[in-house]
Parts: structure tokens; sequence; C-alpha cells
């Protein structure tokens, strides 16, 4: 499961190798918002000819590439150059779900940016050819003109909601806008936690590890789903569904899904020894 993407702006090709060298399990390299109008067919060139040159190789990171707006013609033909080369694509300001109709090639990712992005949400992640969604923070709150994170945290759960209702997989949070703030950085991926979300998109390298921290189960919470994983295989052995720790808690079904899910990974999050 990726836990961190880094984006990288498509007229900036001398970093897409140190964006790859980064440790971000996801390069984005964007050919949107972080590309001015004159260089975006330099930038659209940039990313073909990287993907093109690119060799698969154990542990390198997957590349997608987000497009201009579908519903223009440059999103159209950034879709058409791409669309077979990178791992998958990722589609900004999705408003409705007839917009995905014209998707082919990699899988498809949706972001959404604005209202009616928010409140399309459930039938934008229903579509067929999407294969994950995610939210555009900045865009929404120039928007909405919103300033405080309670407000940004109803969108995420709508987001959220509708990720997990169309079987997608969780949903990551979006970009934390000062690369220098390391504390509100950790501080916000864990209140996003909180929230049901998993990952982060970066845009500078000394974001990844601050992500991944935050997503890591502590050495508690590991130690404490181990508890409970092993409480649940000697009650099955006893034929009980449901048990209580000796500290009272109570464990069945779900809650040992959970500290399954936390077991596997608190392992593959696990830091590397020395
Ligand atoms: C934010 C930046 C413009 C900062 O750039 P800069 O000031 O040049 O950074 P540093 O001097 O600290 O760079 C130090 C070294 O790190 C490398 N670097 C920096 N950023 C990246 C990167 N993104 N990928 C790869 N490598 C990177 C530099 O090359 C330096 O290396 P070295 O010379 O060897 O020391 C910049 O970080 C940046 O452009 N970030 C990405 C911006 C972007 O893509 N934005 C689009 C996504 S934002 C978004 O999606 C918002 C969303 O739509 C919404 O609505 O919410
Ligand atoms: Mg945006």
């Amino acid at each position: 499961m990726n836990v961190t993407w880094l984006y990288v702006p498509g007229d900036r090709p001398e970093r897409f190798d140190k964006a790859a060298a980064s440790g971000a399990d996801v390069v984005i390299i964007d050919l949107e918002d972080a590309v001015v109008p004159a260089r975006k067919d330099e930038a659209r060139a940039n990313a073909v000819a990287y993907l093109r040159a690119r060799r698969d190789a154990e542990g390198q990171a997957r590349v997608h590439v987000r497009v201009n707006d579908l519903a223009t013609g440059r999103g159209l033909a950034d879709l058409e150059a791409v669309g077979e080369l990178a791992d998958a694509v990722r589609l900004p300001k999705v408003e409705s779900a007839a917009v995905l109709d014209a998707v082919s090639g990699a899988p498809a990712y949706a972001l959404l940016e604005s209202a009616a992005g928010i409140v399309a949400a459930r039938e934008i992640a229903a579509h067929p050819k999407v294969a994950g969604v995610a939210l555009g923070e900045q865009d929404l709150a120039a928007e909405l003109a919103i300033t405080d994170e309670r407000a940004m945290d109803h969108l995420r759960l709508q987001v959220v909601l509708a990720a997990a209702a169309a079987g997608l997989p969780p949903v990551p949070m979006a970009v934390y806008p000062n690369v220098k703030d390391e504390a509100g950085l950790l501080a916000s991926c864990l209140a996003g936690r909180g929230l049901g979300m998993f990952g982060r998109t970066a845009i500078h390298p000394r974001q990844i590890p601050v992500i991944r921290r935050a997503f890591r189960p502590s050495a508690e919470e590991a130690a404490r789903a181990a508890e409970i994983v092993e409480a649940a295989e000697r009650a099955e052995r006893a034929g009980l569904g449901a048990v209580a720790l000796p500290d009272g808690r109570f464990v069945d079904a779900p809650i040992v899904a959970r500290a399954r899910r936390t077991v596997a990974l608190a392992s593959r999050l696990a830091e590397p020894e020395g």
C-alpha cells in the first residue's frame, strides 16, 4: 500500500530522478498548476521522454502524471500522450462522473478540488474508471474561503465516506503547503489519520520521512495490536468468537481485523535497523 507520493513540476526534468530517489512510493509529474501555460507543451514532452526512457527496477518509485483538466482540450491531449506510459494518471478538478468516460489507458485517480467535486464525490468514486480519489485542498480553500481546519475536516470526511462506499483504497491527504514546517506537517498528518485517511502527497523530498512516521503505527499501537491478534487466535482455538483481554478490553471480529491491519502496516513501514 502506498504511503507517500511526491509531486515534481513537469518543467523541472532535472528533478525527476531526485524525486524517484526520494523514498516516495510514487512520483507525480505535474503538468497542471505547477506549470505556467507557456511551458505546458515542454512539460508534457518532458514527462513523455522520462516515461519512455525509464526502466522498471526493483524498489523503483511508480510514476503518475497529473494531467490538465479533462474538461479542456489540453487535458485530453495530455491524457492521449501519457495515458499508456504512466503507471496512473491523476485527474484534477473532477466535478462530475461524465468527464471520466474519456479516460482510457492507465488507472485514474480523481482529484476533488471544488464544491461541485465534493458534492459529486459519490458518483465520481463509483465510476468504474476510478482507482482512487483525493482532495485538492488548496483549490478548495481558495474557492470556499476556508480558514478553519474543522471546515476542511467536514470535506475530508465526505470524500473518505465516498471512497469507502465505492470500495476504493483509503483517501490520502492533500499536500501540506509549508515545506519547512515539519512539526505542522506531522500534526496535520496525525489529524488526518484520525479521520480515516491514509498516506499523503508531498511537494518536497524532506516531507517524505515525516509522512511515513505519521502513518506508521507507534511501537505501543503495534504491541497492542499483536496482543489482540494473539488473544483472538487463542479464543478461536477455544471455540470463542468474542473474548475480553485481562485489562477488560473486548475483542471480536472487526477489532481483530483492524489489529491484523495494524500489525501488517507496522511491519511494512518498519524503519531499517542501524
Ligand atoms: C516547493 C518547491 C518550489 C521548493 O523548491 P526549492 O526552493 O528549489 O527547494 P529546495 O531549495 O529546498 O530544494 C532542495 C533540494 O531538493 C530538490 N527538490 C525540491 N523539491 C523537489 C521535488 N518536488 N522533487 C524532487 N526534488 C526536489 C531540489 O532539486 C534540491 O536538490 P539539490 O539541488 O540536489 O540540493 C519545490 O519543492 C517544488 O517545486 N515542489 C513541487 C511543487 C508542485 O509540484 N506542485 C504541484 C502539486 S501541489 C497540489 O497538488 C495542490 C493541489 O492541487 C491542491 O489544490 O491542493
Ligand atoms: Mg489543485
